[in-house]
């Protein structure tokens, strides 16, 4: 079996406009480890989405993807599969959560009619599968079968999550990609599902992809972090490799704008400025702009990508000199 869980190439990917084709994902190569967790960080607008709905292989216009390639489990080539081949492997191989997805649960339908649905897809019938269900919900900590005979209005923020991950889980996939997985869940229930998703992660031996805007919460889970900007990654690696050291100046500014105990009454370096956009795309270093470290070389042309160790890398033409002027601006 391959070590690489997804192995994601040159991927170019936009959406069809008026205007044309507004690239999104630039160039976006990436090898995520089987049986880690893999974080996927960055903010709103970044293109974690569009990055997680390729992967899937759910490419409906306007997405549109104009190269690359996407291989999951060392096998499945995505964007050459047919929609017959694509949902055979989806929730048996790879799952995945979009944001929000325990507010689609559908409101008029019991959790076992959900279930039911799911289960009918496949071909398989619930209730000659019925300790497939029942097994599934033991595993997300909802013990009380009589979940199944409820509503989604009758479930907490908490049990709707557990039923999502339980749905996703159902058929044993080996990798599970989880959009913003505790959004919208109050500080004691994020705790409790990030805690679930590790022992379930570790009992499974699954591959879990965990794309969130909120980096603290992705170095609090993952083994590894991909930090995206402007559509692409700009950096890569083992999680306590980014947090001692940084090689790209987008992620230690991220790392260090997070408010924490020590930083109380200290001025928290934040990030000037705003991105470009997707149309206005900058010509060099997609960060340039609002990197207090970019030279006029970082904005005349892209940076190469630096490969570090098995997996890692970043986008930075000024590293390890930045990390001297951070000394002198911040600390
Ligand atoms: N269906 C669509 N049609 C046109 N543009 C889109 C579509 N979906 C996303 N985009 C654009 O692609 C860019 C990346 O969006 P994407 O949703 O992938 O980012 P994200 O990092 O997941 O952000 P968020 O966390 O807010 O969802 C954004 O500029 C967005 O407006």
């Amino acid at each position: 079996m391959s070590e690489i869980s997804i192995s994601v190439k040159n991927l170019n990917v936009g959406y069809l406009s008026d205007y044309g084709i507004i690239k999104v994902l630039r160039d976006v190569s990436i090898d995520i480890p089987e049986s880690k967790i893999t974080g996927i960080a960055g903010e709103s607008g970044s293109g974690k989405s569009t990055l997680a709905t390729t992967i899937m292989g759910f490419i409906n216009p306007p997405l549109y993807v104009q190269r690359g390639s996407v291989i999951v489990d060392g096998k499945y080539d995505i964007l050459s599969m047919s929609r017959d081949e694509l949902n055979k492997i989806r929730g048996s191989v790879i799952s995945y959560v979009p944001q929000a997805a325990q507010n689609s649960l559908n409101p008029i339908r019991k959790v076992k009619e959900t279930f039911t649905d799911i289960l009918k897809a496949k071909g398989m019938d619930y209730y000659a599968n019925i300790n497939v269900v029942y097994n599934a919900l033991e595993e997300v900590g909802l013990t009380d079968r009589q979940v199944l005979d409820m509503y989604p209005f009758q479930l907490s923020g908490g049990m709707k999550q557990r039923v999502v991950i339980a749905i996703s889980l159902l058929l044993n996939p080996k990798i599970l990609i989880m959009d913003e997985p505790t959004t919208g869940l109050d500080v004691v229930v994020q705790y409790e599902i990030l805690k679930l998703l590790k022992k379930i992660q570790k009992e499974k031996d699954l591959t879990l992809v965990i794309i969130s805007h909120d980096i603290a919460m992705l170095f609090q889970i993952s083994d590894y972090i991909a930090v995206m900007y402007g559509g692409q990654i700009v950096e890569y690696g083992k999680y306590n490799t980014l947090l001692e050291e940084a090689y790209h100046p987008y992620t230690y500014l991220l790392l260090s704008s997070v408010p924490t105990v020590r930083s109380r009454g200290k001025k928290l370096p934040r990030i000037p400025g705003d991105f470009e956009g997707f149309i206005r795309y900058p010509k060099g270093c997609v960060f340039s702009s609002r990197c207090p470290f970019a030279t006029i070389t970082c904005k005349e042309a892209p940076p190469q990508t630096v490969a570090y160790d098995k997996f890692g890398f970043y986008k930075c033409i000024r590293y390890p000199e930045w990390r001297n002027e951070v000394k002198k601006a911040y600390e």
